[in-house]
């Protein structure tokens, strides 16, 4: 079953796709193609001067982000309104986990053509907070303990998985992987501790 985060379309959703495809073709082009790179740094520049000047106030757009009480659109793992965002996007399984396939590119490199460790880490952050969402019983992360098996490859699909493994009291334990082609290359354990923060309204 797809989650709801995919299913709901806002119009900002082509504007961050947009600028997810700048961010990638920046990196990749650098300072070695032959692109005139203060022509595109004048462009991108009036494109950030009009959002600036039409952007609500802080407080709305707060308001706007976490309206409702599901999953939000503006996370910097799954969030379709995020350039920065690859964006991850789940699929719920029926035993209680959740999935999602990506395949990033040279923005998130660590080591040569592998991804950065800080961007595992925060894929695997958020993907453990949405399966528990997903099973019901959410928390913030107390503890994420990491361990990187192998390097994982940049431009092959990934699978990322998660599933909430217990709940005792406000405790709540949960796991998941980052692999390649069958092979595991990132575990992780979550604690998370339910409290819940209010939403700005
Ligand atoms: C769909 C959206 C998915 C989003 C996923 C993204 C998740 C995130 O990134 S969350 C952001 C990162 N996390 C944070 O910023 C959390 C910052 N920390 C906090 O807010 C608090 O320390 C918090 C909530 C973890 C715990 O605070 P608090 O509620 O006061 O806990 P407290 O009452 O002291 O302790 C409760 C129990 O948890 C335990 N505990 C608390 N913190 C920890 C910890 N870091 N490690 C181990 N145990 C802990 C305590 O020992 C206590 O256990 P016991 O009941 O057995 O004595």
């Amino acid at each position: 079953m797809t989650m709801d985060l995919q299913t709901e379309r806002c119009g900002v959703d082509g504007a961050a796709a947009a600028a997810r495809r700048v961010i990638d073709a920046l990196v990749r082009a650098g300072d070695i193609s032959g692109a005139d790179m203060a022509g595109i740094a004048d462009r991108l520049n009036a494109v950030a001067d009009d959002l600036e000047a039409q952007a609500p106030p802080l407080r709305d757009r707060l308001v706007n982000m976490w309206r409702g009480d599901g999953n939000t659109r503006h996370d910097p793992a799954a969030g379709p309104e995020n350039p920065i965002a690859p964006p991850l996007a789940y699929t719920g399984r029926p035993d209680g986990s959740i999935e999602s396939d990506v395949t990033l590119g040279l923005p998130y490199q660590g080591p040569p053509s592998s991804v950065h460790g800080g961007v595992s880490a925060l894929l695997l952050d958020h993907t453990l907070g949405v399966a528990n969402g997903w099973a019901g019983t959410s928390g913030m992360t107390a503890e994420l303990t990491l361990r990187y098996h192998h390097p994982t490859p940049l431009f092959e699909p990934l699978t990322v998985t998660a599933r909430q493994v217990s709940v005792d009291g406000r405790k709540i334990r949960t796991t998941g992987a980052i692999a390649a082609a069958g092979r595991t290359c990132v575990t992780a354990e979550g604690l998370f501790i339910a409290k819940p923060l209010p939403r700005p309204r």
